[in-house]
């Protein structure tokens, strides 16, 4: 007869009390959670509204020129979309760790970074500059990050890229604030 050992029992209830931590605890680590170590070749998922197309062209050809696999999550043409469409479908790649990182571009920025600030386990940053950039990454250990084509030159773009791509984690005391957002997060999501 098949039955329950106290072992299971016991491992039962960890992984769920694990799947339930509350603020203070530390976070379950999900696959947009997974490191994404510096310099080495990733996998990058791209996409922007018609605002952005002609800059995500940019975008791809530079990922593609350092090394990287990028996943074109559309839009694929100047006809006008909706940016939540492509910002999801961008940070849903990452949420599942498909892709290491996102990038989302719209011509202000703004509104594809709230998109996909709404999917579980993506830290999306809008970032203008170098120290935006470094920030986002150190402290905020963001994972998807958010272009204004109408705001940026390309070399801003392609240094903002770089350094969201090439700066790690510091961890430490900015891991205790990035495991209070996942809190707040798991607050209203099932999936925690
Ligand atoms: O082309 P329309 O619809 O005027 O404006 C779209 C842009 O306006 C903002 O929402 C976004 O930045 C998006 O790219």
């Amino acid at each position: 007869m098949n039955y329950i050992s106290e072992t299971d029992i016991r491992n039962i209830v960890q992984k769920v009390m694990a799947q339930t931590s509350t603020p203070g605890q530390t976070a379950v680590a999900r696959p947009a959670d997974q490191p994404c170590a510096s310099g080495k070749k990733r996998t990058i998922a791209v996409g922007s509204d018609h605002g952005g197309y002609d800059l995500k062209t940019i975008v791809i050809a530079y990922l593609q020129e350092m090394g990287h696999t990028v996943i074109d999550c559309g839009t694929h043409s100047k006809e006008a979309v909706d940016y939540p469409d492509f910002a999801f479908a961008v940070a849903d790649k990452v949420r599942q760790g498909i892709a290491c990182r996102g990038i989302v571009i719209d011509a202000a920025g703004i509104g594809s970074c709230m998109a996909a600030n709404k999917v579980p386990g993506v830290r999306a940053a809008m970032c203008v500059d170098y120290a935006t950039a470094s920030n986002s990454r150190e402290h905020n250990n963001a994972n998807v990050l958010s272009l204004g084509a109408g705001l940026l030159g390309v070399n801003q773009v392609k240094l903002i890229i770089k350094t969201f791509l090439e700066t790690d984690f510091g961890g430490g005391r900015h891991a205790r604030r990035v495991d209070k957002i996942t809190d707040i997060e798991k607050k209203f999501t099932k999936e925690g």
